[in-house]
């Protein structure tokens, strides 16, 4: 039996330049015969694989010129033959177009089915389909970077590699186990649990990569704090390269928190300037404190702004004892103003020329993630982080097990330990959690 072909628009609704509509399954190309007249000689069942041609597409109640491509099995995305049409990215020519292809025979995709078609013909793991939606999804480019290194399988294959060792030492405490008779010592238990020591390494530093993954994922949080006329709205504003919060002389100018986003070495910034903190009689400006007390306290990084012309002040301290332990940055502000002051700055910066404001973005990118780096692998996916929770719980048992406990104890726990790194790749994973990755996709990817 042929698989049923698939069919569904793979580009966005809307208008554009172009839209493509994609069929992939037993034998797209029979319906491309029947809905596609080429401009050139060569007839649709002759078209050779990834050849791009023009000609007429027919959608029943209209027609279109466009493109068909088709890809041979199984060098395709999907593994299977595919067809695409490329016509112009109307959304009544898409979906026409679409309509003609399901008369045709082809039945509407769920989400994600073409990638999952690709997942179960082996084009690519489960963890490489994730880096996909990663990809997609991305709102900033090093969620793209992380995406698409584990598109192209680099945490499958440090999974597998991590798997063949347990596999190796598997292997000789099995042989100790069925035959003991023999008398062969398959298994030296200090070489044993050096390697398992080795392993479990490994594992802690992959599981720490996770907390720079997670940032990179959600983003930064960054809470420009101080006391008012501080120039925390101009620093804002400087970082951001926009006038985005109103500036001005009188203290107490900035209420509401106002946000901004922005990208430092790819990695992206939620911006929030508050309300400078000081003790107020406005019931108003009392609200906006109160709302930059709490946006500071859940910060991952807050920009402490101190004011380069003036003394260290009595709502300096108090603000500065209220972020002790947090993860912060002193600003001086106004180095326009005076170089004799801001002895205790990390920074001295000026929003009004924007002296030093790169240094300071870059500042907030090394106290952020510490010791970032564009090639790195992080851990994005809180499914990898488990699986990998799961892969340790397995070999730190067998570790403390090694010497202590029979040895095919210590063979159960390292089987664990390989058939959650098998969760990664999805070698080793269920179906339902196969399908709830799949139904993250959109139609027609
Ligand atoms: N028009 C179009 N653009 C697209 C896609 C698509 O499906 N259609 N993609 C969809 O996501 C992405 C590209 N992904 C692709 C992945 C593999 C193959 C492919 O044919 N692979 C074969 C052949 C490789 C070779 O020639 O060696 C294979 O893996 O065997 C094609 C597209 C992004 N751009
Ligand atoms: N010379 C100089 N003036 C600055 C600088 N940054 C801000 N100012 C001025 O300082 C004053 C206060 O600036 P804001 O950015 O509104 O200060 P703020 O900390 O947001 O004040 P509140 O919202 O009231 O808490 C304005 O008059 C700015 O023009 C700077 O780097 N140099
Ligand atoms: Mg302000």
């Amino acid at each position: 039996m042929k698989n049923p072909n698939i069919a569904a628009i793979s580009t966005p609704p809307g208008k554009g330049g172009v839209a493509i509509i994609r069929i992939s399954g037993g034998d797209p190309l029979s319906i491309a015969e029947k809905m596609f007249v080429p401009a050139g000689k060569t007839a649709v069942a002759a078209f050779s694989p990834n050849h791009m041609y023009p000609g007429e597409i027919d959608a029943g109640d209209f027609k279109d010129y466009g493109l068909c491509v088709y890809f041979r099995a199984p060098k395709s995305f999907t593994g299977e033959d595919v067809v695409e049409f490329h016509c112009h990215g109307g959304s009544s020519i898409a979906r026409g177009v679409l309509r003609r292809a399901f008369e045709l025979g082809a039945a509407g995709a769920q989400r994600g089915e073409f990638t999952k078609r690709a997942f179960l013909n082996g084009k690519l793991s489960l963890s490489s389909a994730e880096g996909l939606i990663d990809m997609i999804n991305g709102e900033s480019e090093a969620e793209v970077r992380a995406g698409y290194m584990l598109y192209c399988e680099r945490l499958k294959k440090v999974a597998d590699g991590l798997q063949a060792s347990l596999t190796e030492i598997l292997a000789g405490i099995d042989a100790d186990v069925d035959f003991p008779e023999e008398d062969l010592e398959h298994t030296d238990l200090a070489d044993v649990k050096t390697k398992i020591g080795a392993i479990r390494d490994k594992l802690i530093e992959l599981r720490g990569t996770y907390s720079v993954g997670q940032k990179i994922r959600q983003g930064v949080n960054v809470v420009i704090a101080g006391r008012p006329n501080t120039g925390k709205s101009s620093l804002l504003n400087a970082l951001l390269g926009a006038d985005k919060a109103i500036v001005s002389s009188v203290a107490g100018t900035t209420r509401d928190a106002v946000e901004g986003a922005l990208e430092i070495g790819g990695v992206r910034f939620n911006l929030y300037d508050t309300a400078g903190q000081r003790e107020s009689e406005n019931e108003i400006e009392n609200i906006g404190i109160e709302r930059a007390r709490q946006l500071t306290e859940g910060a991952d990084l807050v920009l402490f702004v101190l004011d380069a012309g003036e003394e260290f002040s009595e709502e300096d301290r108090s603000i500065a004892e209220k972020i002790e332990n947090k993860n912060k940055i002193v600003v001086y502000n106004k180095s326009d103003l005076s170089d004799a002051r801001g002895m205790r700055a990390d920074i001295r910066v000026s929003a009004k020329t924007g002296e030093n404001i790169q240094t300071l973005k870059q500042m907030m990118l090394e106290k952020s993630l510490q010791g970032y780096s564009a090639d790195a692998e992080y851990l994005i996916e809180q499914r990898h982080y488990f699986a990998l929770g799961k892969a340790l719980e397995g070999v730190e048992a067998a570790y403390r097990a090694c010497g202590n406990a029979p040895l095919d104890l210590l063979g159960i726990d390292l089987k664990a330990a390989w058939d959650a790194l098998g969760e990664i790749s999805g070698m080793t994973a269920n179906e339902a959690i196969i399908d709830e990755i799949f139904a993250k996709f959109c139609v027609g990817k």
